[in-house]
């Protein structure tokens, strides 16, 4: 049975870029790895929705932090049986970005903490409701909210990748930055490990760690 390992933290923290080496310093170790991002906009209509929402075309659907949530949490729901599969057949399932998401950015929405209603309402429908599997390893890529903000903005100039909502408010981004460290803190569903996002990660400590031989 493979571990399933998901990466957290802010727009522009970094996780793409981790989700990456982390991969091919595994391939090296001859681990098979299967990748993933959630949301999946190419690849479900929820997802879809969600991108639409981000950016203006759904009206006030987005004003509804319970509503983005749902459709963040079903995009995951069409993909659990997939995640089921791919732990039967690989030794790693690295996913970027997973209920966690959910979790801090509705929290802050809300202006609410890692231990308030919203995270206990999200953990019902997700984990009890829609059954998906818990991480083994949550890996929180910790960067401080305006280093995060500086690269999403250098990357929408430099990849013309236009910033959401979400991405454009850098409050948000910073409160959301408050209820990751609390969920880490508290190891929230499932361990966590915070990795500082601002020094360049060596992945063979990581590797030592959770992917012993
Ligand atoms: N450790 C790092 N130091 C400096 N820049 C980085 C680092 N990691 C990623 N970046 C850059 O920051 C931007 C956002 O990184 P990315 O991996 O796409 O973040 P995320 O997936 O968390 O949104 C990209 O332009 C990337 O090249
Ligand atoms: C997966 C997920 C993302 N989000 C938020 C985080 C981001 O601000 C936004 C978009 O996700 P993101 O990973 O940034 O996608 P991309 O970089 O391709 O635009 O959605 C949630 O609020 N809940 C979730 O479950």
């Amino acid at each position: 049975m493979g571990k399933l390992v998901v990466i957290e933290g802010l727009d522009g923290a970094g996780k793409r870029t981790l989700a990456k080496a982390l991969t091919d310093a595994l391939a090296v170790q001859g681990r098979k790895v299967a990748t993933g991002a959630f949301p999946r906009y190419d690849d479900d209509i929820h997802a879809e929705l969600v991108r639409d929402a981000l950016h203006g075309r759904l009206g006030d659907l987005t004003d509804s932090v319970h509503g983005m949530s749902v459709l963040y949490a079903l995009d995951r729901r069409g993909a659990a049986d997939r995640i089921r599969a791919d732990l039967l057949d690989y030794d790693v399932v690295l996913l970027d970005r997973y209920i966690a998401s959910n979790a801090a950015y509705g929290a802050a929405r809300l202006r609410q903490h890692a231990d308030g209603e919203f995270v206990d309402w999200l953990r019902a429908l997700e984990v009890d409701r829609f059954g998906l599997p818990i991480p083994d390893l949550q890996l929180l890529l910790r960067v401080p909210s305006a280093v995060a903000q500086s690269r999403a903005a250098h990357r929408e100039t430099s990849e013309q990748r236009e910033r959401d909502v979400y991405e454009s408010d850098d409050d948000l981004q910073s409160r959301c930055g408050a209820v990751y460290d609390e969920l880490a803190a508290a190891h929230w569903l499932s361990p966590w490990e915070v990795l500082d996002g601002t020094v360049d990660l060596r992945m063979d400590g990581l590797l030592d760690r959770y992917f012993t031989r």
